[in-house]
């Protein structure tokens, strides 16, 4: 029999090192190591110990070549399936990122772990010592704890090593690898009581006077042990008192762990739903093919009970014993959202978010791998919850741009989930009231079934939706941000005490400010983007890097006083709100107001209570929330995702509107829209005034044929950043050129023309980086291989020298091309 060999990818960040490196396993170490595994590693000349993972073991024949060995394992078990390993290499391969990142995503989080080497001195005797060995040997004894590092610190690096490796070979210096976790498992003292004796022997041995002493015994004669922490607050016991029972060896202390809670645990039961006649047709339709690794979308309009269709296909997992992921955009994980699936299912649930911390998402994470949950719901990135028996997965506004990672690797949450079922054999539920279009199109190509729900739960009206053209308010001499039909509405919400919505995809109070007499316009000193105005610090900020400065009162550029602000953001609003209206109660949300942890929760519950009559928010407040007592929704400025110069941005439009007037008549009351827009006629704006989604899509389709977007084509984005603007400038023109020498070889001109720029990109700065940009616009069969080619030339040389001090974003089918 051969030896075994492993593959590893190891945790270094270089290019050079971004392959799989093949290491011995020693047969000592054959039952402890096996894929999935983390393991330590000799690595480099100096055969520093780093960590890898192990991704593939397989027989080694070639005894020819000399491998180092596996050092040693850092798991037990498999912290990685070999699914996810599959997931992780099938990631790197089609976004064309470095293992590591592929990797990253699927690992424990805070996994990365601290190895330092440990040297130890072998009780032998210590003779025949050169002079240099001795001065090493002295000094491990005299340190005691000795770290290799601190003896590299101690000599030079060089010589450390082999004077090191001598000493080992003649078996007097030994090493231990210590491991370090950033993140520990939560440990809390526990108490109980030591022996089985009764409680009158117990007893006995306190004096009559030690009565705090005795009331813990009782209580923990009672309860058979408890946490330090309860058993102080229930019996109001001291340290003192507890540690002169343990002196006594009464009571022993043993550390337990806990779990970090992240669910608060007042979450009332949410009550089951007798599914109307429409829920239960696509209930039952879908779970007659549940098992069948198929896609559904169901396309409901808002508020047409999607959730309860979510929530009792899940019951029916769990009783089948499957676990299922649910995503849902980031923003709309609210308290509301998670207090209908915990309330529903309480503690099955893990739930996974950005505001958690590291330990906490640690804890969810282990909750999910050690099967004690059967539900996880989190934003983008819990696609990769570590299940073993993967049913389902549903992802909930299946149109959110946050699906898309803006990070390395820049994954679709859609396409990754995808993935997983078919590895899996498990199924996808896509829920939304307005599918994006490549779903959709999908839909008709007969790859994803869909279901639709028409009506609103107990046939409630969709809201009314009125178009108002703001220009034509500014011919009849009203220049206010209220349109005089939006104020009339207001004024009339109030009245009869009803709440109202207010949106503006907009935060801060101007959007611009620039000078009247020549025309300078204020634009971050970091960034090619106009800094926004915040009222309250008096402080103009850049919403893409967070620089600040002062006002200003005169024009930087002419020194004239004509500085004029323009553009209005969520706190213009709320300023003229509280002027038009200064009796209601008004709140705002947006990132501004939302910065301090539990925020979010206050703003929710006072709107909840009724205590609000007008909430003002972003994006933030568009999605997902359902306050029956909202009535009257503002849309402020409908142009301001229509103007982008992006291809979605009549997709985006559309989406917006219908989701937010969403929010409005969920309750016994009708409700009603204002959409306030300079462009009235849009097609977008129609259509979504008479929900029309079809009316919609078939627009949309039309024009993206034409032009070669997707879903007719792939849109690969490559932007070249750095400092240096001629640096950047130069190399995206020599990796375009580069490209295109490399698709002469293999005759591809049909994508030679379909390759735009180099050009600067939209935002030609971001924080002090010039940006470049290539598109290119390619089939599928293209699309694999251009990739082919990007690797070559862009990734695998990402460190050579003419590349130094630049870096490349590269994005397949990017949300938006900004
Ligand atoms: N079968 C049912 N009977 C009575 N009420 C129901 C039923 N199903 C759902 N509901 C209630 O109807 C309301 C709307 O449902 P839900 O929020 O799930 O809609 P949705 O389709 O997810 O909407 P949106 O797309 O706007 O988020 C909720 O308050 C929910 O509790
Ligand atoms: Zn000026
Ligand atoms: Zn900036």
């Amino acid at each position: 029999m051969g030896n075994l060999a492993a593959q590893v990818i190891i945790y270094n960040n270089s290019s050079k090192t971004d392959k799989p490196f093949t290491y011995l396993i020693e047969d000592r170490m054959k039952d402890n190591i096996q894929e999935g595994m983390r393991v330590a590693v000799p690595f480099g000349v100096g055969n520093r110990i780093i960590q890898g993972i192990v991704v593939r073991i397989f027989e080694w024949k070639d005894k020819t070549k000399n491998l180092k060995c596996i050092a040693d394992a850092l798991d037990f078990e498999p912290i990685l399936s070999k699914n996810m390993i599959e997931l992780s290499l099938w990631m790197r391969e089609n976004y064309l990122c470095s293992y590591l990142d592929a990797f990253h995503l699927v690992m424990p989080p805070g996994d990365f772990k601290e190895i330092r080497t440990v040297l130890n001195v072998n009780n032998v005797s210590l003779k025949n010592l050169t002079k240099e060995e001795e001065k090493i040997v002295g000094y491990i004894n005299q340190k005691g704890k000795c770290y290799l590092d601190d003896v590299k610190k101690f000599m030079d690096h060089e010589n450390a090593n082999k004077i090191i490796n001598n000493l080992k070979k003649k078996n007097i210096v030994y090493n231990t690898l210590e491991i370090e976790t950033k993140i520990n498992k939560k440990l809390e003292k526990y108490i109980s009581l030591s022996s089985n004796q009764s409680k009158d022997d117990i007893l006995k041995d306190i004096s009559s006077r030690g009565k705090k002493q005795i009331e813990v015994v009782n209580y923990l004669y009672k309860k058979k042990g408890a946490f330090i922490k309860n058993l102080m607050e229930d019996t109001k016991a001291s340290y003192q008192t507890i540690k002169a029972l343990a002196d006594k060896g009464l009571i022993k202390v043993t550390e337990t762990e806990v779990f970090r809670n992240v669910i608060k645990s007042d979450i009332s039961p949410y009550k089951r739903f007798k599914l109307t006649p429409e829920q239960l047709k696509c209930f039952n339709t879908i779970l007659d093919d549940i098992n069948k690794n198929g896609s559904f979308l169901i396309h409901g309009v808002t508020g047409s009970g999607k959730t309860e269709i979510y929530l009792q296909i899940i019951e029916e997992m769990i009783k089948a014993g499957k676990d299922t992921i649910v995503l849902v955009p980031e923003i709309s994980l609210t308290p509301q959202t998670i207090e209908r699936f915990v309330g529903r299912f309480g503690s099955n649930v893990a739930v996974l978010h950005s505001k958690l911390s590291y330990g906490e998402r640690f804890d969810e994470w282990r909750k999910i791998k050690e099967g004690k949950v059967k539900i996880a719901i989190g934003a983008r990135s819990a696609v990769f919850a570590p299940f073993n028996n993967l049913g389902l997965i549903i992802i909930d506004e299946e149109h959110e741009t946050s699906y898309k990672s803006g990070m390395n690797p820049k994954y679709s949450a859609y396409e990754v989930a995808r993935k997983r079922c078919d590895m899996e054999g498990s199924s996808l539920i896509l829920g939304t009231a307005t599918p994006s279009v490549e779903t959709y199109n999908s839909v008709l190509n007969g790859e994803i079934k869909l279901f639709v729900l028409k009506k609103r739960i107990n046939n409630k009206k969709m809201p009314v939706m009125d178009i108002i053209d703001m220009r034509e308010e500014l011919n009849n001499g009203n220049n206010s941000i209220f349109s005089r039909k939006l104020y009339k509405e207001i004024e009339e919400n109030l009245k009869e005490g009803k709440q109202t919505i207010l949106f503006l995809n907009r935060r801060g109070y101007s959007t611009f400010v620039s000078c009247r007499k020549c025309g300078y316009v204020i634009k971050c000193k970091s960034c090619d983007i106009t800094m926004t105005y915040h009222i309250q610090e008096n402080k103009l900020k850049c919403h893409y890097c967070g620089k600040e400065m002062i006002a200003p009162k005169i024009c930087p550029k002419c020194g004239s006083n004509y500085i004029k602000y323009f553009g209005i953001g969520t706190q213009k609003v709320e300023e003229q709100v509280k002027k038009y209206f200064p009796k209601a109660s008004v709140e705002r949300m947006d990132t501004d107001t939302v910065t301090k942890k539990g925020s979010h929760e206050r703003i929710f519950g006072r709107m909840k209570r009724g205590e609000t009559d007008i909430l003002i928010g972003t994006q933030m407040i568009s999605k997902g929330l359902d306050f029956p007592n909202v009535t009257l929704v503002g849309i402020i400025a409908a142009d301001t995702s229509l103007n982008l110069p992006d291809y979605r941005s009549s997709e985006r439009t559309f989406q917006l509107l219908t989701q937010v007037a969403g929010r409005a008549g969920r309750g016994d009351f009708e409700g009603r829209v204002i959409v306030q827009t300079y462009n009235p006629e849009h097609f977008s704006i129609q259509m979504a005034k008479d929900y029309n989604y079809e009316g919609f899509f078939d627009r949309e389709i039309l024009l993206r044929k034409e032009f070669e977007f997707p879903p007719f084509t792939n849109i690969l984005s490559i932007i070249v950043y750095g400092k240096e603007k001629e640096q950047v400038i130069n190399v995206s023109k020599d990796i375009h050129s580069e490209i295109i020498k490399n698709l002469e070889l293999i005759y591809d001109y049909n994508l030679i023309r379909n390759i735009y720029g180099p050009n600067p990109a939209l935002i030609e700065k971001i924080k002090d980086n010039y940006r470049w940009q290539i598109l290119f616009k390619c089939s599928d069969e293209d699309l694999f291989q251009l990739k082919d080619i990007i690797r070559r030339v862009c990734i695998n040389n990402r460190d050579d020298k003419k590349y130094r001090g630049v870096k490349f974003n590269i994005d397949i089918n990017p949300s938006s091309i900004l």
